[in-house]
């Protein structure tokens, strides 16, 4: 009895393997790039991508050439790794669709309906929604109304001690995310009150305790947010679900209608949700937390890297001390507790390469965004090589930007923080990069690419740096151990944005004139 049950299960187990081998595996067709199946059945070669993706993607790079493919979790993903055919998927509108994939996305992660026009729940046209307010004549209000809030929140609240003479202890990624995450947040999703008019310190402690409870519920669902890309339910992940949901709760119509200064950006994607759509209430707030995430998620790292590089490196610090001062004096403003708030016009924080430098070699060293496309039909791709590779419909061609920005014929000492690294001889912002003798167009991508290309890197940019500026101008800030070695990156999350530490580093500030 027990022989006769085990020899029906290995008949099952090999009829699986034989349909797997038969059906789950992909042969080569002439013309097609190599394909690598891995070995464990749907998979594919998921895991090891996962462990470590640059490593893995430069093996396989090692093995086959230019482009490969490699079978990812059920899906067959082309890897381009040659810069100077990136262009043919970047400005391939015909035959590449970069929509399906960030819709079906944002469904997966934030449970609202879909955003696709041709779904028929809205036909709001999102991305020009975002062109419009937060691009171009929208910058300069969102910039003015960061930087009041930055300040608020740095100068007028539990970040500094009671006796602002002491120096006061924290993680740098714990500091940077309090701070940045409330001002964020209020300057997209305004204020309950104004807190220029308000000056009751019960209500403001009342609102900061309320974006101080979303930050808590916005780091319980960004923890599953890997998983939920990859396609598990929400459901199997209690507290990120709640978490989300809370977030929503209190992005209602009903909540949001209540509060001032709201950015352009969620005013109008409030009345587009309203007029457009059919979406259900708490879809629409759904909506306003993928904004809240794509808002902060690869902000907040890319603060605290830029933060954290910048007061470990003494040149970085003093070089960047000395352009925020020159540009504050040069508008005849000086920082000092008390005084009057600080402004940086968008003009001047377009004028400082050496900020934006700095965090352009945080971000180098640690973005790690997939760019995605997916294959409409079948069709020939042409390389800057004049090679052409065969891609069959619904694949998906990926780029890394990692495989650029650790690439030493690029990047010298790729492993290495140098601040000034995007400065040419005149101390102005760099553009030529080379490979190969050759001038390269795309060398530096942490913000996507072609169509897809992040909306908010102009805001996302000049809010870093507004961070950085006011810290170096109101505070003394150091390391408690000047020479800690920096942080591994956090893998899990590669593929999705800029990477998180792997754990914190302590640093300690005060108030300047002590
Ligand atoms: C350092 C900070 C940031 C980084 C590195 C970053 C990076 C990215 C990347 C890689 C994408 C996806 C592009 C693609 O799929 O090819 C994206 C999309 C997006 N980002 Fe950012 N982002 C940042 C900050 C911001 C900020 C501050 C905002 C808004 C205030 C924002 C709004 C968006 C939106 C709305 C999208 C979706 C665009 C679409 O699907 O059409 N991002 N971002």
């Amino acid at each position: 009895m027990v022989l006769s049950a085990a020899l029906v299960w290995g008949v099952v187990v090999a009829f699986c393997c034989c349909l797997w081998l038969l059906l789950g595996i992909r042969r080569r067709h002439p013309g097609e790039p190599p394909v690598e199946n891995g070995l464990i059945p749907y998979l594919g070669c998921a895991l090891q991508f996962g462990a470590n993706p640059l490593e893995f993607l430069r093996s396989r790079q090692k093995r086959y050439g230019r482009i490969f493919t490699c079978k990812i979790a059920g899906q067959y993903v082309h890897f381009l790794c040659d810069p100077f055919s990136y262009y043919s998927v970047i400005r391939q509108g015909r035959h590449l669709d970069w929509k399906k994939f960030h819709f079906d996305a944002s469904v997966k992660a934030f449970g609202h309906e879909s955003m696709d026009p041709s779904h028929g729940y809205t036909t709001e046209n999102l991305h020009q929604t975002f062109m419009k307010t937060l691009q171009g004549d929208a910058l300069p209000s969102l910039i003015e109304t960061m930087m009041d809030n930055l300040q608020s929140v740095l100068l007028h609240s539990d970040i500094l001690k009671a006796n602002t003479t002491e120096w006061k202890v924290d993680g740098v990624f714990a500091f940077s995310y309090k701070v940045m995450f409330e001002s964020g947040y209020l300057t997209l999703f305004g204020k309950e009150f104004s807190t220029h008019e308000d000056k009751n310190v019960a209500r403001q402690e009342a609102q900061r305790a309320l974006v101080l409870s979303a930050l808590e519920n916005f780091k319980e669902f960004d923890k599953i947010f890997p998983a939920l890309v990859a396609g598990l339910p929400i459901h199997v992940f209690k507290s990120g679900y709640s978490a989300r949901e809370n977030l929503a709760r209190t992005l209602l119509h009903e909540n949001l209608s209540r509060r001032k200064d709201m950015s352009d950006l969620i005013s109008l994607r409030m009345l587009l949700n309203d007029t457009l759509s059919t979406f259900t209430d708490i879809s629409k707030a759904r909506t306003h937390v993928a904004l809240l995430w794509a808002s902060q998620a690869n902000t907040l790292p890319a603060a605290f890297w830029s933060l954290f590089y910048m007061i470990r490196s003494p040149e970085a610090k003093r070089a960047a001390l000395e352009e925020v001062t020159r540009v504050l004096e040069s508008s005849g403003q000086r920082a000092y507790m008390g005084g009057q708030r600080l402004m940086l016009t968008r003009e001047q924080l377009d004028n400082m390469p050496v900020l934006d430098s700095i965090i352009k070699e945080a971000m180098r060293l640690s973005s790690a965004s997939l760019n995605v496309r997916v294959a409409k039909e079948d069709f020939l791709l042409h390389l800057d090589n004049k090679e052409s590779y065969r891609i069959r419909k619904d694949d998906v061609i990926a780029l890394y930007p990692p495989m650029l920005h650790f690439d030493p014929e690029i990047y010298e000492d790729p492993l290495m923080y140098k601040y000034d690294r995007f400065l040419d001889e005149n101390g102005q912002e760099k553009t030529c990069f080379y490979r190969e003798g050759r001038k390269l167009h795309y060398y530096y991508l942490p913000f996507g690419s072609g169509v897809t290309k992040c909306p908010g890197r102009f805001f996302a940019v000049h809010e870093i740096k507004q961070f950085l500026a006011l810290l170096l101008s109101y505070f003394d800030m150091e390391l408690l151990e000047p020479n800690v070695t920096v942080p591994p990156l956090d893998q899990s999350r590669a593929g999705l944005g800029i990477l998180q530490p792997t754990y914190d580093v302590d640093f300690r500030y005060r108030l300047k004139g002590h």
